[in-house]
């Protein structure tokens, strides 16, 4: 490890304070130039750097650094005047910023979390453990197995992770699956969908209130944060927070401790934080209603869940998964899922991922009086979008209309095969029959 600054008494007091370390071979420069030298002699794992100095300043060390050495971590030292030019650095590529005057606590936890990640990149590049099945999360496909792998790896470290990804993709699956995994899985996970929580209320069900904090605050209340001490907090739709509950999140995330609505005292704790997001941070930050700095802190490491069209050959597996939930919950006899069904669930798009697809079969095992799951007992929006590929256009709007339309576009398509029609409209072939009979539809001559 390399720690770079123009003052040699933070020189020496940075060799003093790691001395006793023997994960760390400490050596320090006094200036870039001097670092650079020292680097094209030997390698340092991770390069800890002051960012104004004299002649070559921390920001042009990295970019150097950076070229020659991509995998080499850099840290950045700041004052709090600058941090914006911290946020300059990270986005240049440094890993992380600390403040200074040094404090060797955050330092350590620094060096911790890049020893983490270093073992990460390590272990990232093993053999994928080919199970359909993952804490709760269901999955056969090769970005289910990815992101399996990936919480394999997370479960193994105390990082902040933010994961990105369609509402119903299994963001909470996946935070709760890398809580179950580590070593906190006997500590709570608490779960906090920030949407839902209102400007005012947010900042006291996070961190709880003294008593008269607030009309209403009759007694003193702890925050979710305390109640997932030693444990996990989910953030769910972490986007959706006020700009400033993003400043004490901030101090969680940089100290570790924050103060309750109202009080004064500093409460520390040891909480580790996942953050959700549905929602495009990048442009949240453009438009200013989330802070830079709290993004690169939250998105230390990053997944993203992988919308449920992207992975269709999840669909037949999942589909009997939930066939099996709901059939226990149910009691019912339903045992399989018929061709035609199953076709449809596989053409369908799935804009509500797996929550959709979950409702669907719950749907359809209540629907279902026999043993199969037939097209018919699928809601309308999956049977409705299936026949959308006939390009149904309906000219007249009465139900009997729209019945006859549909039943000639099925013949139509299926070469006027009775029982393939009626499988694929899911009723009975006799029912298909007298409805023709009915509605007066003939095969043309
Ligand atoms: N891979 C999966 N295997 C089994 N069930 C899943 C899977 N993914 C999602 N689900 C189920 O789908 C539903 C939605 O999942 P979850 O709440 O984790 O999604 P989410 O991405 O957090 O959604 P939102 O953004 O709306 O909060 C839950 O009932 C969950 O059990």
């Amino acid at each position: 490890m390399l720690y770079v600054d123009d003052e040699p008494a933070y020189c020496r007091l940075f060799r003093r304070a790691l001395s006793d370390d023997t994960r760390f071979l400490v050596t320090t420069a006094e200036s870039g130039e001097e670092a650079l030298r020292l680097l094209h002699e030997t390698t340092a794992d991770i390069v800890i750097t002051d960012l104004l100095m004299p002649r070559m300043d921390g920001m042009e060390l990295l970019r150097r650094i950076r070229k020659s050495s991509p995998e080499t971590f850099v840290l950045i030292l700041t004052g709090v005047d600058s941090t914006s030019e911290a946020v300059k650095a990270i986005k240049a590529g440094a890993y992380d910023y600390i403040l200074k005057p040094l404090d060797m606590t955050m330092l350590r936890r620094q060096l911790d979390k890049i020893l983490q990640h270093k073992q990460l990149l390590r272990e990232s590049s093993l053999v994928p453990d080919k199970k359909f099945r993952f804490e709760n999360l269901v999955g056969r496909d090769a970005a289910m197995y990815e992101i399996f792998e990936k919480i394999g790896h997370l479960a193994q470290t105390d990082t902040t992770v933010l994961i990105h990804g369609e509402s119903g993709t299994g963001k909470e699956l996946i935070a709760e699956a890398i809580h179950a995994r580590g070593v906190r899985r006997d500590k709570p996970f608490i779960r906090v969908n920030c949407a839902a929580l209102t400007e005012t209320l947010i900042n006291s069900a996070l961190f709880g209130h003294e008593k008269g904090a607030f009309t209403g605050a009759t007694a003193r209340k702890s925050g979710f944060f305390e109640a997932a001490s030693g444990g996990t907090i989910f953030l769910d739709e972490i986007g959706d927070i006020p700009i400033q509950t993003q400043v004490a999140l901030l101090r969680v995330l940089e100290l570790g401790n924050f103060q309750r609505v109202g009080g004064t005292d500093t409460i520390q704790v040891d909480t580790r934080i996942i953050c959700a997001t549905n929602r495009d941070l990048s442009s949240a930050i453009k438009d200013k209603s989330f802070r830079e700095d709290l993004y690169y802190r939250i998105n230390v490491v990053s997944l993203t869940a992988p919308p449920l069209r992207a992975r269709k050959s999840d669909i037949p597996l999942l589909a009997n998964f939930f066939l099996d939930k709901y059939r226990r919950e149910t009691g019912k006899n339903v045992t399989g899922i018929s061709k035609a069904a199953l076709a449809l669930l596989c053409d369908h798009d799935w804009p509500g991922n797996v929550r959709e697809l979950a409702n669907t079969l719950e749907h359809a095992v209540v629907f279902c009086q026999g043993r199969q799951i037939l097209p018919a007992h699928l809601p309308e929006s999956i049977r409705i979008a299936d026949q959308g590929q006939f390009s149904l256009t309906l000219h007249d709007s009465s139900l009997a209309g729209a019945e006859a339309a549909l039943i000639r576009r099925v013949l139509e398509s299926k070469d006027w095969h009775l029982s393939h029609a009626a499988q694929a409209l899911g009723i009975a072939r006799g029912t298909l029959y007298s409805k023709m009979e009915k509605l007066g539809i003939r095969k043309p001559h």
